[in-house]
């Protein structure tokens, strides 16, 4: 696949493939603060929940290595603290925290400076590899559900760069190439930020699969119209009941799904769940600025002083999904199937 990875650590600083430019542009911030790696994260420079962990995980890395002191406590303290502020970049995804949390735990059982600094970089590498495996293996169970002819419809970028490889949701897409499966998908543009306009169909282009670009409104004409065989997305955030947080127009497509009689899946990873969260109304949905909607590439559409909500995630519930796609097989999206998984 010649999609570039969206976060590189290179001696001590971060290449992170802007995502903001793509697709007309492919440029890279290179990071070497922690606060560089928040503002990326908030501003969706790196954007998709497992590249967010990575994101994090690495700015950890950073925290820990670029701190001085020889004090294994206070270094233990401040790579804590930067932590905790990383994780309040954004809200919904659930990757964000789990791998901070992996990366808090590695602090937790380092006794010295210099192991503590080796360790932290070798769990974020890890984290990155363990990544592109799950990714893969979730494109190996995915691309199962579908056959030779398909035409799959798709929302946001759940692709090879909102991962550190082949994405989630897709990646059947990527893998069908390799088994020389041809599939065809319908991307959603995906307002407000044109996941889907920007970087699925430069990512599908790019892998030479056939791809047709829609804008979210078309969801429906294009489900009666186009033999659509089945949705497919990615996820943010899979409760303990199988409620699923994704971006915002998820929902949508699931109730169209539903409708139209065509099978919705959701393709998640492991660190994608998460138990703590009930169900889907504890989910924590990300409102982000309201210039979001009233502006695009900088040119305002709407009156000045309009009133805007801008929520950038919505959750599908379980009884709308078909299944959830995991690196373990494809789950019904229930509390005992979940549990399963993480027997
Ligand atoms: C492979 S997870 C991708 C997931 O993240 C996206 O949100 P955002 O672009 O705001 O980070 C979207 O919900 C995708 O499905």
């Amino acid at each position: 696949m010649n999609i570039p990875q969206s976060v590189i650590w290179e001696n001590h600083v971060i290449r992170l493939l802007d995502q903001r430019k793509l697709p007309h542009v492919t440029e890279y911030l290179m990071l070497d603060t922690v606060e560089s790696v928040f503002e990326a994260i908030k501003s969706l420079a790196v954007r998709g929940a497992p590249a967010i962990g990575i994101a994090a995980a690495f700015g950890v890395a950073l925290s820990a290595l670029t701190y001085k002191t020889e004090d294994v406590h206070e270094l233990k303290e401040q790579v804590w603290i930067d932590s905790g502020y990383l994780s309040q970049s954004r809200p919904t995804a659930v990757n964000l925290f789990w791998a901070l949390n992996r990366m808090n735990e590695v602090v937790l059982r380092s006794n010295t400076v210099q192991s503590l600094r080796e360790n932290v970089l070798a769990e974020a590498m890890l984290i990155q590899k363990e990544d592109a495996e799950v990714c893969r293996s979730i494109g190996e169970h995915a691309l199962k559900l579908f056959q030779n002819g398909d035409r799959v419809m798709t929302i946001c970028n759940a692709g090879s760069i909102a991962t550190a490889q082949y994405g989630t949701a897709l990646a059947p897409f990527f893998l069908a190439k390799e088994h020389g499966i041809e599939l065809s998908v319908f991307a959603c543009e995906t307002r407000p930020v044109f996941q889907g306009a920007r970087l699925t169909t430069w990512e599908l282009m790019e892998a030479n699969v056939n791809v047709t670009l829609i804008t979210d409104s078309m969801a429906a004409h294009t489900m009666k119209t186009k033999q659509i065989s089945a949705v497919i997305t990615g996820a943010d955030r899979v409760a303990a009941n199988g409620d699923s947080a994704n971006k915002i127009g998820t929902l949508g497509l699931a109730v169209l799904a539903k409708s139209f009689g065509i099978p919705f899946y959701i393709a998640a990873p492991l660190s994608t769940f998460d138990f703590d969260t009930p169900n889907g109304d504890a989910i924590p949905i990300e409102e982000r600025d309201p210039s979001e909607i009233t502006h695009v590439n900088g040119v305002t559409i709407a009156p000045d002083g309009v009133n805007v909500f801008n929520p950038a995630f919505d959750v599908s519930p379980a009884d709308l999904i078909t299944g959830i796609v995991t690196e373990k097989g494809v789950i019904k999206p229930d509390t005992a199937s979940i549990a399963a998984l993480f027997a």
